[in-house]
């Protein structure tokens, strides 16, 4: 895998599937997008892209814990054989830019397809959302990964698992990435 440390606007694929997203813990939700993205890159024969944010934005403007600092989650995602990982610098700058640049940046991927969940959101103030990213990109979606109890995986159930001392669940949560 190519770890791709992001200033705007210095990686560029001819072609790719990507996947963008905080993805704090890389956690069972996220794990089965990428597989996702991974699957569909192997079928066109081209790379698979991860694009995230270090520090996810939730830790950076709720200042809420980090599930997984930047080495973890880029292990994690070496082992769900993922071509590049672009890490964002989330930063004072970063965020200033405007929803357009960050659209500008992801052109200079050519991704093919763009996979997010339903609710993904980009950009200043998380103006953008699945309309704005489908009206330059093909955007394909996947449906939302509950556990048994039938309730949405996400990084923030997984904080408050682990602050209530569920830490068995939690652990389940973001999976063993053995298999
Ligand atoms: C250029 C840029 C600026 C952003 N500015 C904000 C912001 O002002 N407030 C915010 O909560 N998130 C901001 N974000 C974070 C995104 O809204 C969102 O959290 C990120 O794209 C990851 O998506 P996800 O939360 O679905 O994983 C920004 C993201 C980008 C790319
Ligand atoms: N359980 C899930 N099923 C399917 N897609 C998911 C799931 N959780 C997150 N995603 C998708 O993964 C990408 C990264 O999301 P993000 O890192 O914001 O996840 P999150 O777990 O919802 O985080 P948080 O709880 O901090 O908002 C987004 O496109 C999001 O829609």
């Amino acid at each position: 895998m190519v770890m791709h440390s992001c200033s705007p606007y210095t990686l560029f694929l001819p072609s790719s599937i990507v996947t963008i997203g905080a993805f704090d813990g890389v956690h069972l939700g996220h794990q089965a997008l990428i597989r996702k993205v991974v699957e569909r890159a192997k079928t066109f024969g081209i790379p698979a892209v991860v694009y995230t944010f270090d520090p996810p934005p939730r830790c950076y403007f709720q200042k809420v814990p980090m599930l997984t600092p930047p080495d973890e989650k880029l292990k994690r995602l070496k082992h769900l054989k993922v071509d590049y990982a672009i890490l964002a610098r989330f930063d004072e700058a970063y965020l200033s830019r405007s929803a357009e640049s960050f659209i500008e940046e992801l052109q200079m991927l050519n991704p093919v397809e763009i996979w997010v969940g339903r609710d993904f959101r980009f950009g200043r103030n998380r103006a953008g959302g699945l309309d704005e990213l489908s009206a330059v990109f093909n955007v394909k979606t996947i449906d939302p990964i509950c556990c048994n109890c039938g309730e949405t995986i996400s990084s923030t159930r997984i904080r408050s698992l682990i602050a209530a001392g569920r830490l068995e669940e939690a652990r389940e949560l973001l999976g063993n990435m053995k298999d």
